[in-house]
């Protein structure tokens, strides 16, 4: 169990006083009303090619008129990007501090009305929670971010160590107008980041059935990706005289192989090994026991973990069937069939290692293989004592979520706008202070998506906090240990 930040220790600012993260009645109101006014701006990201650009634009408006500080101070500079993204730079006193970035995306995935208890783009509360598209992911973030920065202007915070908030409109289908640009320009500008804050993990609760209590897990990588088209191509003809094989046939048959024989468990080679070692003695015994003696029981705790999907998704690389197209009518027998799957590439497997398992198991010289998009996982970020963006999220952990005993490197099974910054930072960290359950996670791109009024308010503290701890002057301690 690790329960206090390793790395730093001690005073945080000399010099200046710390403002206490206590927000009054009416900034409360208005904090929530303001991520509500965000939410029923239909930001909606179809595809790469299509999005809601009139919503984009009105989103770019509307921060500007309910974040009023943020865009007239003058320690914050404000750029548009890539049309409909946006920069902000925030001037810190001391340029020898290495600035930091705090990334989210107001764009969201469609969310079709009838399915909804309420309509997802209404932002209506109702028992305590907010409910809408992007409340969860990732309008939340956006909107906590810009919200912390200006109730900390007010209060005529300027802070020591610049950092950028990064806000990118095309998160949902690629990040390539906006993160991937954003990167480009800072890179162009010679900046490197000490670390970089996005969405991707949570404080997670309820996903392994004999653990009880919630522990915040940061993502140090994420799962890399291919998209993969298989295609049949056959004779067309009459279908009252069939051949003994069809397109269709054929390509049903191969998926279903890949369906049938999943990629290898490499759960001993991956990080959810070293993220159950932290965990060990949160469980009851025996598991306590078992998680404690990896070197004995990892057999049995790697098919453990292929029990439930979203654990499942940790130990192996995945692949979803997407996309099934054949056919045109009924008597005609197609020439082309065509299947599409979203594959997610373990860390411990490449994209090139992965295409030849599929080639493998599909087995068939018939059907043809077509990459849409491919990348690697995504570096490991430091967890260790030295790393200032993992110690100052734990800390602010720690002080936010004090109930919250453990806090562990993980991995993101997602992937997030975080992965176009790899020029910038080693020290990337996917971490959304929020709850989060099973049930919480299904309404991720699924329905009924909702955050609470009350976890809400706490994300804003949080991110309060994190920017007052990141101006700490402290050296990592084994550095300290040295002086
Ligand atoms: C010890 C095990 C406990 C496991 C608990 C895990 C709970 C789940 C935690 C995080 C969920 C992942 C959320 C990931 C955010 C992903 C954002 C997203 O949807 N990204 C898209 C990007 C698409 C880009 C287009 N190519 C995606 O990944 O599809
Ligand atoms: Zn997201
Ligand atoms: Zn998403």
């Amino acid at each position: 169990t690790v329960s206090r930040p390793m790395g730093l220790r001690g005073k945080q600012q000399q010099g200046t006083s710390r403002i206490p993260s206590q927000f009054h009645k009416e900034e409360r109101v208005a904090m929530k009303e303001a991520l509500k006014g965000a939410i029923q701006i239909p930001t909606v990201s179809f595809s790469p090619k299509e999005s809601n650009t009139t919503a984009l634009a009105e989103f770019g408006e509307y921060i500007r008129k309910v974040f009023p500080t943020v865009f007239s101070t003058s320690c914050v500079q404000h750029e548009v990007v890539g049309e409909y993204s946006h920069l902000f730079t925030v001037q810190g006193l001391d340029p020898s501090l290495q600035p930091y970035m705090l990334l989210a995306h107001f764009d969201v995935v469609p969310a079709s009305e009838e399915d909804w208890e309420v309509p997802p783009f209404s932002g209506l509360e109702r028992d305590g929670f907010i409910y809408g598209r992007g409340t969860l992911d990732n309008k939340n973030s956006v909107m906590a971010i810009l919200q912390a920065l200006e109730l900390l202007l007010i209060r005529n915070y300027i802070p020591r160590r610049s950092f950028f908030i990064a806000l990118g409109h095309d998160e949902e289908v690629s990040g390539m107008n906006g993160a991937q640009k954003i990167s480009a320009l800072l890179q162009a500008r010679g900046i490197q980041l000490a670390f970089l804050v996005d969405e991707g993990s949570f404080i997670v609760d309820g996903f392994i059935p004999s653990l009880k209590k919630p522990f915040a897990m940061i993502s140090v990588s994420e799962k890399g990706a291919i998209n993969l088209m298989l295609q049949v191509n056959m004779t067309p003809g009459h279908s009252s005289a069939p051949p003994k094989e069809t397109s269709i046939g054929i390509l049903a048959a191969a998926v279903s192989r890949l369906e049938q024989a999943p990629m290898p468990n490499m759960f001993g080679s991956g990080s959810l090994k070293t993220t159950l070692q932290h965990l060990a003695n949160e469980f009851p015994f025996p598991t306590n026991l078992i998680l404690s003696n990896l070197w004995l029981f990892q057999p049995l705790v790697s098919r453990m973990m292929e029990r439930n999907y979203v654990t499942n998704a940790m130990v192996r690389t995945t692949i979803a069937l997407t996309m099934f197209n054949a056919g045109v009518k009924v008597n005609v027998i197609p020439s082309t069939a065509q299947a599409t799957m979203n594959i997610r590439i373990h860390p411990a497997q490449t994209v090139q290692e992965v295409l030849e398992l599929v080639k493998n198991i599909v087995a068939d010289d018939r059907v043809q293989f077509h990459v849409l998009s491919a990348f690697d996982s995504l570096p490991v970020s430091p967890s260790d004592d030295q790393a200032l963006g993992y110690q100052l999220l734990h800390q602010t952990i720690r002080s936010v979520f004090p109930e919250v005993s453990v806090v562990t490197p993980g991995i993101c099974i997602g992937n997030t706008d975080s992965r176009h910054f790899t020029n910038l930072t080693t020290g990337i960290y996917r971490f959304n202070p929020l709850y989060l359950q099973p049930q919480d996670f299904s309404s991720v791109h699924g329905i009924n998506e909702k955050i609470s009024v009350q976890a809400y308010e706490t994300q804003v503290k949080f991110i309060f906090e994190l920017i007052q701890n990141a101006d700490t002057y402290q050296r990592p301690v084994s550095d300290l240990h040295e002086l």
